[in-house]
């Protein structure tokens, strides 16, 4: 057996899973004897003779976890028999760092369960999972039992009734958020590319564009200023008056040498996409102390935008599921230029999708996420609030584009010297 299936194995009993229905978790734990207790909600309305299933990713390689997460879900929902209900899922050790997996969830009718259950068997030999069944243990179908079975051989591992369990503190994805999802060092991100080299050869032409270190050679003489929000806020419309008005430099994260390879990159699960992005700000990092010995500079994105669309991604549903204010998500990586002020353009819904609409341009996949959905971006905004580092001073982007640069200005002049 797989040295990491085994270390899984061995706190087994002292997982608490969780179901994603609609961007909601449902969470329940294991327990040896049954108490009486009713079963987790997401086995409601189920029959008696009906099976659920979860598969979880149990891959020690993150770079091959993160590329076969998704592709399990192809392969599930092209060779799963119709009716069978497919959503996410995931398991962990309450406050255990690194210790969130994550897999699907399948409700099957009794019907195919059977197909199902063949279908599994033999992508659990092939494949890294850990796979278990469900079923209803008597009691009217309340009580049911998760069977795990046996990553190596077709023998079971054991059984337990499920039982639900309290809400954490906050979303589980968090234990794994830092170095999976948000990365705080340089070495950390370049670290995800090394290793995607063999399965992503154009990892090695980003390398290639990468300084030899974080560190910059001379701290910027001029007042370093970013600009942050949501998309169409007015950030471009803002840095060009600002580059104009201050004789500014103007400079934007991910920086045009990593151009070619965005598209790309956005393609790919968090894990390298947040790594690019991570990249990115410390290319950009030594272009800002470069310029900043001669002007002040501007810069179009930065850190903010990179944490706080990498942990509103990982964190589903309200904005209460993201870590909790002072967590050390939040926080500015060490090894990171610090900008003189960060400002973040922010502006109510309906203005923003206006000015999308007029702008008309192509969107990201993330962008267009964000228009549908209402929880993600509040979760986006939420995180930009959060991070701590440099200062953040929040700046209504709703009167006309003059005067948000006359407030932007004042901004500027009271928190930096120019
Ligand atoms: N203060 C403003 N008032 C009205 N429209 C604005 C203002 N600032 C920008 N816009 C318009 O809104 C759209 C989005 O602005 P843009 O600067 O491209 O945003 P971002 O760079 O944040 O995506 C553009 O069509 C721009 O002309
Ligand atoms: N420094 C940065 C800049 C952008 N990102 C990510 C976050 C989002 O997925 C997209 C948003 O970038 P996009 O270019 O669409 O936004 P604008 O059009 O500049 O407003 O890129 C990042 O992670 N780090």
């Amino acid at each position: 057996m797989a040295k990491h299936a085994k270390s899984l194995l061995s706190r087994w009993s002292s997982r608490v899973f969780l179901v994603e229905v609609d961007e909601k978790p449902h969470y329940f734990r294991l327990q040896a004897r049954h108490g009486g207790e009713r079963a987790p909600r997401v086995f409601g309305r189920l029959r008696q003779e009906d099976r659920c299933f979860s598969v979880l990713v149990c891959t020690g390689d993150r770079i091959k976890g993160a590329k076969f997460y998704p592709e399990l879900r192809d392969k599930l929902s092209n060779e799963l028999p119709p009716g069978c209900d497919l959503t996410t899922m995931g398991s962990f050790l309450p406050r255990v760092r690194d210790s969130f997996i994550r897999g699907y969830f399948l409700k099957s009718s009794a019907e195919y369960s059977a197909h199902v259950e063949r279908l599994l068997r033999d992508l659990g030999r092939r494949e890294p999972l850990l796979v278990c069944s469900y079923a209803a243990s008597g009691g009217g179908g309340q009580a049911w039992t998760q069977r795990l079975w046996s990553p190596s051989e077709d023998e079971t591992v054991s059984d337990y009734f499920v039982v639900s369990s309290d809400e954490p503190e906050c979303h589980p994805s968090a234990l794994s958020m830092i170095n999976n999802d948000v990365f705080y060092s340089f070495e950390e991100a370049r670290d995800v590319f090394r290793k995607c080299r063999d399965v992503i050869p154009e990892a090695a032409s980003v390398l290639e564009m990468l300084p030899g270190s974080a560190e910059v050679s001379q701290k910027p003489l001029f007042p370093v200023v970013v600009l942050e929000g949501l998309d169409a806020t007015g950030k471009t419309t803002l840095t060009e008056s600002l580059r104009e008005t201050l004789g500014a430099a103007l400079l934007r994260s991910p920086p045009d040498c990593l151009s070619p390879w965005r598209a790309l990159f956005d393609r790919e699960p968090p894990l390298i996409r947040r790594a690019f992005y991570a990249l990115g700000n410390y290319i950009t990092a030594q272009q800002i102390a470069q310029e900043g010995m001669k002007t002040p500079v501007i810069v179009d994105r930065f850190w903010h935008s990179t944490a706080a669309y990498a942990i509103a991604t990982a964190t589903g549903g309200p904005v209460s599921n993201l870590p909790g204010e002072g967590s050390e998500v939040y926080s500015w990586p060490g090894d990171l230029l610090r900008p003189s002020l960060v400002l973040l353009l922010t502006l109510d819904a309906e203005e923003r999708k206006r000015r999308l609409k007029d702008r008309g341009l192509e969107k990201t996949d993330e962008e267009q996420k964000l228009d549908r959905n209402q929880l993600f971006r509040l979760r986006v905004e939420e995180a930009y609030r959060r991070i701590s580092g440099p200062p953040c001073v929040t700046v209504d982007a709703s009167p006309s584009a003059d005067k948000v640069l006359q407030q932007t200005l004042l901004l500027i002049r009271n928190n930096c010297h120019l």
